[in-house]
């Protein structure tokens, strides 16, 4: 489990995120949603240990999280500035040379899935493409904690439902839970569990969706603009 306690970050007068309590529990789907700025990045970046909070501490199964805690979390980065002369199968030889935990069979497989040619080198890839190899290497590995920023981003909306249900299938849920933030809610809100509501650095609410829809009698989109009116 990942908890956070009361998480302030702090960029020289900046405050992206302001007293969080946030607890991720093992073998569920979290979708994090907020308007541009609101924090979902530096959020994530902190519980996968990338940032240092400024007050508060964040645990992973009771330990702190530091750099190193990169052995239980698999985070995929919004940033995309590859080695632009990797082929494919090259990025994949990387990822493989760089976690302990990287299933490189489960990579290839999804690759596959997402109709990725091996043998293209990253410079050539499309925006789209780029972004689906990125999400392969990501769940590509066994990591218990798979956390997903924008993994939607440059995806066709035709396809961003479908290839979210897709990738599902690659996630263990007996032992893997998946974090993802995003705008486009309404593409995959029938796989979440819970939803976090992240509005200018504070956490507005967090709701199991089935209660949004059976207590509410609303969609996560409706409730989201009740919360953020
Ligand atoms: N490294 C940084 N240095 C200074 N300010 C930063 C840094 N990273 C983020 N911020 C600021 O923190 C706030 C939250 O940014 P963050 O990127 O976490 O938001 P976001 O919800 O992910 O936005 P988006 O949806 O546009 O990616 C913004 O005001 C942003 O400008």
């Amino acid at each position: 489990m990942i908890e956070a306690h009361q998480i302030t970050k702090r960029f020289l007068t900046t405050k992206a995120i302001e007293g969080i309590d946030l607890r991720i529990d093992p073998g569920k789907i979290y979708g994090i949603i907020g308007e541009n700025g609101s924090g979902k990045s530096t959020l994530l970046k902190l519980l996968s240990g990338l940032l240092h909070p400024s007050k508060g501490s964040i645990t992973i199964n009771g330990e702190p999280v530091t750099r190193q805690s990169a052995s239980t979390i698999a985070y995929m980065t919004d940033f995309d500035r590859f080695y632009p002369y990797f082929k494919v199968s090259e990025l994949v030889s990387f990822y493989e040379s760089q976690f302990v935990d990287f299933n490189k069979n489960k990579a290839e497989d999804i690759l596959d899935f997402l109709a990725i040619d091996h043998e293209q080198k990253l410079k050539h890839l499309s925006k789209g493409n780029l972004g689906r190899v990125k999400l392969a290497v990501t769940v590509a590995r066994e990591a218990p904690f798979l956390l997903l920023d924008e993994p939607l981003s440059g995806l066709d909306p035709m396809v961003r439902e479908s290839i979210v249900k897709g990738i599902i299938q690659f996630v263990d849920f007996d032992r893997q839970s998946l974090v993802i933030t995003t705008h486009e809610i309404r593409d995959i809100e029938p796989l979440l569990d819970e939803v976090i509501i992240i509005h200018e650095g504070k956490k507005l609410d967090q709701q199991r969706v089935d209660d949004i829809r059976m207590k509410e009698q609303l969609d996560v989109e409706g409730w989201l603009k009740r919360r953020t009116r």
